[in-house]
């Protein structure tokens, strides 16, 4: 595992921002793992503006993004598909056709699921998955429990998942109750796991996480066993590892 802490939000945007465009500066078909939430907004930020400085180009990039919620509507200014227009695809010239995100609307989600594995599986690899840290261990959808799922699958939010991503919504009834995501299996066949954890609210699970016994209770510490792990931490979620 390589772990850096950065003293400021700047440096750790460009910092993740120069790795993803590094890796597609040298592999143009690169296959790119995306992740959405508050944490890689700034990163993507520092995507779009080596992007417009002609530095690097998604012509023949191909993105998996980890999930989504289930039964907002495409256009709904919080699904995932929304995040990633307005942070990153509408802003770049990767082609529509090769931005994947699970269907949440899929009228079967199973088969949805089985879909967006089958996609995975053609792309052979994702070369790079970008990963955010939930306040209980989860990664992608990931939640803490008694057995993780492999592939693509549904999942019932937990209250404290719905919680923290109520402030996204009106209201917390507005929060969806499922979501399709990745399953743990995908998430560690990346080439390369990049997680970035922001705040001192995630100090301690990040901790738990990455020097914590290896458990489904902490979907996170399954990252311990990835050969090409790289954190990025701000000092503030870094503050127990020093
Ligand atoms: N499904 C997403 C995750 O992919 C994300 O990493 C995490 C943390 O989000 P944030 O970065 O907003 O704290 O929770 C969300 O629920």
């Amino acid at each position: 595992m390589n772990l850096l802490t950065f003293d400021s939000h700047d440096k750790l945007h460009e910092s993740g921002a120069g790795i993803i465009t590094g890796l597609v500066q040298t592999n143009p078909r690169a296959v790119l793992g995306l992740a959405t939430g508050g944490t890689p907004v700034g990163l993507y930020e520092e995507i779009v503006k080596s992007y417009r400085r002609g530095v690097v180009s998604f012509r023949e990039a191909t993105t998996f993004n980890l999930d989504e919620y289930v039964g907002l509507p495409e256009d709904h200014p919080e699904s995932y598909r929304s995040y990633m227009n307005a942070h990153l695809f509408h802003h770049i010239d990767l082609p529509r056709g090769r931005a994947h995100i699970p269907d949440g609307n899929a009228a079967d989600p199973a088969a949805e699921c089985l879909r967006y594995d089958e996609l995975i599986a053609e792309a052979k690899q994702i070369d790079l998955q970008l990963l955010g840290l939930g306040h209980n261990g989860h990664i992608g959808f990931n939640e803490p429990d008694h057995a993780l799922n492999s592939g693509t699958h549904i999942v019932k939010l937990r209250e404290e998942t719905r919680r923290a991503n109520a402030r996204f919504f009106d209201s917390m009834d507005q929060v969806p109750t499922h979501a399709l995501t990745m399953g743990v299996g995908t998430i560690l066949k990346a080439k390369m796991i990049l997680l970035v954890v922001k705040g001192a609210d995630k100090a301690e699970i990040v901790h738990r996480a990455l020097t914590g016994p290896i458990t489904t209770d902490c979907p996170a510490s399954l990252l311990q066993t990835h050969p090409h792990l790289v954190v990025l931490l701000d000092s503030e979620a870094g503050r127990l590892f020093q």
